[in-house]
């Protein structure tokens, strides 16, 4: 072997290596990363070389094969690219990277940010985990000599002559005795799938191709269909339920951006909190990790984004001010809204059908980000107890045009379980005669159930602002954002047009000089014995008395707000407030016979009443059941609700 050359690496920090080896990274493993991407860019080096004629011959099928030598400690990279001559060598390898490497070194050295990706950190990152680093290579210029280059982790290096006669590099590492997991092909093929499972070229280890190569996100959005978008989304997220959408983004003007975002199913194990997307640069996967290029109400989003035009090797924090990732991040969620606004407009069935997920992002995007709320707010619906399938509201929509507004008929469409959907303003449209200004809604349909179907049978129609986020969030924030608007939960209060005048109710007793509404207030009162019970009597509307609640339970609207919020901020379960009001039909049959029952009461020699005592007893059940239906007996409650039980019961049958 002829020696060409023996020298010193033109660095000027002293001992560069020991530096790459121990301090500056805590991510070895993206070496196998920056040889591949290497490779990866000689291939395509050879390519254009070919085509523009500077190369001759036949491409071969571009190929990058990994080798596991156990008994040597070494692992190699092999392509058949462009290779290098001698000079390439000794510009590319001694002067570029080296200097390069050094600059980042002094650049980065001590710095107790992370930096993103440390990207492109290049070939001398190998020094990381190798003692030992060769290069044999051919060029595919025409006539020239193959060459080997060895460097042992000091600043000299050797190149020599080499017999290689196929074109194309062979990296070489003999790794150090700390860095053997990189011998083992399990851990090889793991990075491999991590790093380099979009690079377009087959890397193959144990002639096993271990990448899928294919980028979707990199192709026109014209030349795909729905199920390629589906396959790629259960590539990457294997064994999950089909998204509900998706987004392709696809620029590259003012700045260089692919992806393709997934609107997921939200399940409870899905923590939102924690970005899904992952980052790539070239279709080499950089990081899943990119808080900082997309919005923060659209980080539970899924998906790849992929740039070249995002800095890589800058601190996290210095990402978050740069004003290419800010503007990239503007642009993602304008993308999300077009498409949600489109989709609405478009098909309206299927918008409906993936509310229920969707609609947590866009309510979330609309408390974070004006813009984002200004693009969607006309297309945030909610799920009624109304029935607009004959009744279709009319919606003001943004045409495809983008800046015309038009007018269209609202598709009325359902959702699986047959709910109809409507957006704010056209429920206060509709509502506008009966309750101006005041919006009833429902967070809970199985425990709120009674006083839904009071509303319902006088016509009333409330909005299901059922989740978490509804009822705590953005409950308040419509209402900061609509001053005039006024949100009340069905069972906070009963609006005027659920109670009767009831004139009867007036009418005061000679002998007691008590009104009946004074008297069943009374009653109820005595025997609950419970001063944050305000009992308060009502008439409600019904055409079938019996068909109403003899008593409901209300919870004044601030009051259990108040309660709520507090055992938010204390990270406590929510009890059911002490503080309510017992309405007491005064309409219904049973309350009448309880009060009938209690005024015949004689008091018996013994001094006391069996009537009375069961009239107690009766109100006190009275209240137990109305607790009940909002499922608000506690474990004493049920105890004491069961005895009852079997006191009426024993009443009854003597
Ligand atoms: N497998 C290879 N085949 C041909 N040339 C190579 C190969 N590996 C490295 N080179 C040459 O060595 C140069 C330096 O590589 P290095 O990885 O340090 O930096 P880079 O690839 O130019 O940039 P980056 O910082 O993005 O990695 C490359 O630009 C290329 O010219």
């Amino acid at each position: 072997m002829t020696v060409l050359k023996q020298g010193s690496i033109s660095i000027h920090t002293e001992n560069i290596f020991p530096i790459i080896k121990k301090s500056l990274y805590t991510n070895h493993e993206i070496f196998l990363r920056e040889l591949i991407s290497n490779s990866v860019d000689a291939i395509a080096k050879l390519k254009m070389a070919t085509f523009a004629g500077e190369v001759a011959g036949e491409l071969d099928e571009p190929r990058i094969k990994i080798f596991i030598d156990k008994s040597k400690k070494q692992l190699s990279v092999t392509d058949n690219g462009i290779g290098m001559t001698a000079e390439e060598i000794e510009k590319y390898i001694n002067q570029v990277a080296f200097s390069s490497a050094e600059e980042f070194v002094q650049k980065y050295q001590g710095s107790e940010e992370q930096l993103i990706g440390q990207f492109g950190l290049g070939f001398y990152s190998s020094f990381m985990v190798a003692s030992k680093v060769e290069i044999d290579t051919l060029s595919a210029r025409p006539d020239s000599q193959a060459v080997h280059w060895l460097c042992d982790g000091s600043p000299a290096f050797e190149l020599a002559e080499s017999e290689r006669a196929q074109r194309g590099t062979t990296v070489t590492l003999t790794l150090l005795d700390d860095e053997l997991e990189y011998l083992e092909p399990q851990r090889i093929r793991h990075l491999i799938k991590t790093y380099c499972d979009f690079m377009p070229v087959a890397i193959e280890l144990d002639n096993e191709t271990i990448n899928k190569q294919r980028a979707i996100w990199k192709e026109s959005p014209q030349n795909l269909t729905d199920e390629d978008y589906l396959e790629f989304y259960r590539y990457l997220y294997p064994a999950q339920e089909d998204p509900l959408l998706w987004v392709h983004l696809n620029t590259d003007y003012p700045f260089l951006l692919n992806g393709i975002l997934y609107f997921p199913k939200l399940r409870p194990d899905v923590d939102v909190t924690r970005g899904q997307i992952s980052l790539y640069c070239n279709q080499v996967f950089v990081s899943d990790r990119c808080e900082e290029v997309v919005p923060e109400f659209l980080l539970p989003l899924r998906g790849v984004i992929d740039s070249t035009d995002i800095p890589l090797n800058v601190s996290r924090s210095a990402l978050t001010a740069n004003r290419t990732v800010r503007r990239i991040a503007d642009y993602i969620a304008k993308k999300i809204g077009d498409r949600l606004k489109s989709l609405y407009r478009e098909d309206r069935a299927q918008y409906i059908r993936s509310w229920q997920d969707v609609g947590t992002f866009v309510k979330y995007g609309t408390m974070r980000d004006e813009k984002f709320k200004k693009q969607v707010e006309d297309s945030i619906v909610y799920r009624t107890t109304a029935k607009l399938a004959g009744d279709v509201p009319k919606v003001e929509v943004q045409s495809a045009e983008g800046d015309v507004w038009e007018s269209t008929d609202a598709e009325a469409v359902t959702d699986d379980r047959g709910y109809s959907y409507t957006t704010l303003q056209a429920y206060l449209d509709r509502n506008k005669d009966k309750h101006e200004n005041r919006v009833f809604y429902c967070t809970d349909p199985s425990t709120q159930a009674t006083y839904l179907k009071l509303y319902e049978q006088q016509g009333l129609e409330a909005l299901f602002l059922d989740s978490f986020m509804d009822a705590n969030y953005f409950i308040p924030f419509l209402e900061h954002e609509h001053s005039n608007l006024q949100f009340v939960r069905v069972d906070a209060e009963l609006d005027g047009s659920l109670v009767e005048q009831d004139q009867a109710g007036e009418l005061v007793d000679p002998a007691t000089n008590k009104s009946r509404n004074q008297a069943i207030k009374e009653l109820f009162e005595a025997a609950i014995a419970d001063p944050k019970v305000n009992v308060k009597v009502q008439a409600l509307k019904s055409d079938d008395p019996q068909g109403t609640p003899p008593a409901m339970v209300l919870l004044p609207e601030a009051m259990r707000r108040l309660k709520e919020m507090t055992a938010l901020m204390q990270q406590k379960a929510l009890e059911f407030p002490d503080d309510r009001v017992l309405v007491v039909n005064s309409l219904h049959p049973l309350v009448q016979n309880v009060v009938k029952l209690a005024q015949s009461s004689i008091v018996s020699a013994s001094g006391e009443s069996p009537s009375a005592e069961t009239a107690r007893l009766m109100c006190c059940y009275i209240y137990d059941l109305a607790l009940m239906a909002q499922q608000a007996l506690d474990s004493e409650g049920i105890e004491a609700f069961v005895a009852r039980s079997n006191q009426v019961l024993t009443r009854l049958t003597q």
